[in-house]
């Protein structure tokens, strides 16, 4: 997956706000709201969790998808997207993590 995948991705799921919930997975998520968007990240994020336990490759991958996807769905609820979180992660190049963990305590 490339940034571009992330982006387009992101296009689609902003596409689906308003659609309907019979005919797409995102529109369901949008309709039912943010109580039931963030439950979904959180079972993605433990899924995952479990998969690493398990030493699963594959499964890994699979999960850690999911998770992606689930948050792509949450930004897009909170009116971001991944380009957000891009450029955060590029504001982060550079630092250490000791400097960006000081840097947070600041805030
Ligand atoms: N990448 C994904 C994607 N990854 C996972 N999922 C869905 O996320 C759900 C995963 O949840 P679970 O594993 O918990 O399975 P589940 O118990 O069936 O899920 P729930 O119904 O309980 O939420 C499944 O229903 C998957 O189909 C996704 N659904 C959609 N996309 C992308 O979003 C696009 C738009 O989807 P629609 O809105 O459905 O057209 C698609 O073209 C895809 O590119």
């Amino acid at each position: 997956m490339s940034d571009d995948t992330l982006l387009k991705l992101a296009a689609v799921i902003e596409s689906r706000k308003g659609g309907d919930p019979a005919q797409s997975y995102v529109a369901k998520l949008f309709d039912k709201g943010t109580d039931t968007i963030l439950k979904k990240v959180g079972e993605e994020a433990t899924e995952l969790v479990m998969a690493a336990k398990d030493g699963e490759r594959q499964k890994i991958v699979y999960e850690t998808a999911d998770l992606w996807f689930h948050s792509l769905v949450a930004l897009a609820h909170f009116g971001l997207g991944p380009q957000d979180v891009l450029d955060e992660l590029a504001r982060r190049e550079g630092l250490s993590g000791l400097q960006e963990f000081a840097q947070r305590k600041e805030k």
